[in-house]
């Protein structure tokens, strides 16, 4: 049986518990931080102290997926259990993974986080574009019979991402604004959010060239580690604010272990968030 779509879901998490996402992304150094070896049983207690410390309380948990397989097959083990346990405390599970490849391999990643009985299953999955929106098909397909979500590369939070996004179109416009638009017809009359999201980055600044009301959530990284704050997200969103999941990462995880501390630092990002969005 398939979900209620993500969008339907996430735009009442956000409504329920504020719209903050707190990434899961065990860096060796953080591990080093956190008193934890670099191995599987850090990797473990790391994963299981953040989906302890905020799988009840944030809207959407985001584990990166690259720090697990980092592990091999064992890191794999730990990312399923990580999914598992914090979709059943009640988060979403972006995964964060930024898969894309040729349609008929583009399907078997799908398979692979998309399908509802997958081991890896997860609510929306992060997911390049550059090899053509139209190779996202068949996620787009699965995610819909799914109930799942996507988050498709649109305006990446790093310098490097200019280079691509910014590109200039023989139609006039540049490869970002043309995700975005793809986005906003995939979401097409979706009520109350469609569930084919965009990442753009909340270090980006003023974006008011660009057309943000895709009718589905933006996923914002930048915020803590890469310099952007809470403060900065009515400039860069403008009125697409509401529709905004900022993303913490770093910001949070380094007040690990202690799980109080994690929570307070948690709860003092989804406050600055709050009050910016109230104000726009
Ligand atoms: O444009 C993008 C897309 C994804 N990310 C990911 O978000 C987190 C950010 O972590 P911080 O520690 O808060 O900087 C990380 O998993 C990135 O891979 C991004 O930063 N920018």
């Amino acid at each position: 049986m398939s979900l209620e779509p993500f969008g339907a879901r996430l735009r009442r998490a956000m409504d329920e518990r504020g719209p903050l996402c707190v990434g899961i992304d065990p860096h060796a150094s953080l591990l080093a931080d956190w008193g934890l070896g670099d191995d599987i049983a850090g990797l473990e207690r790391f994963s299981r102290t953040v989906v302890e410390a905020l799988a009840e309380r944030v809207a959407v948990l985001k584990p990166q997926s690259a720090f697990f397989e980092r592990f091999g097959s064992r890191g794999i083990a730990v990312l399923e259990k990580s999914v598992e346990e914090a979709r059943a405390a009640g988060a979403l599970v972006v995964m964060d993974a930024k898969r894309g490849d040729i349609g008929s391999t583009m399907a078997a990643y799908a398979e692979t986080f998309l399908r509802k009985d997958a081991p890896l299953f997860s609510d929306a999955l992060t997911v390049s574009p550059y090899l053509g929106y139209g190779s996202l098909k068949p996620a787009v397909e699965l995610a819909r019979e799914s109930g799942a979500g996507l988050f498709v590369l649109a305006l990446t939070s790093n310098p490097e991402g200019g280079e691509v996004q910014h590109a200039v179109r023989a139609d006039g416009r540049n490869v970002g604004a043309t995700m975005l638009g793809h986005l906003a017809a995939e979401n097409a009359d979706e009520r109350p959010l469609g569930s084919f999201g965009a990442v753009v980055g909340a270090t980006l600044g003023d974006l008011s060239s660009y057309d943000l009301d895709i009718n589905g959530p933006l996923l914002a990284p930048g915020i803590g580690a890469q310099g952007a704050t809470a403060a900065d997200l009515a400039g860069v969103f403008g009125a697409a604010v509401r529709n905004v999941v900022p993303n913490v990462s770093r910001g949070v995880l380094r007040h690990g272990p202690d799980v109080m501390a994690l929570r307070e630092s948690a709860e003092g990002f989804a406050e600055e968030i709050g009050a910016a969005v109230a104000a726009a």
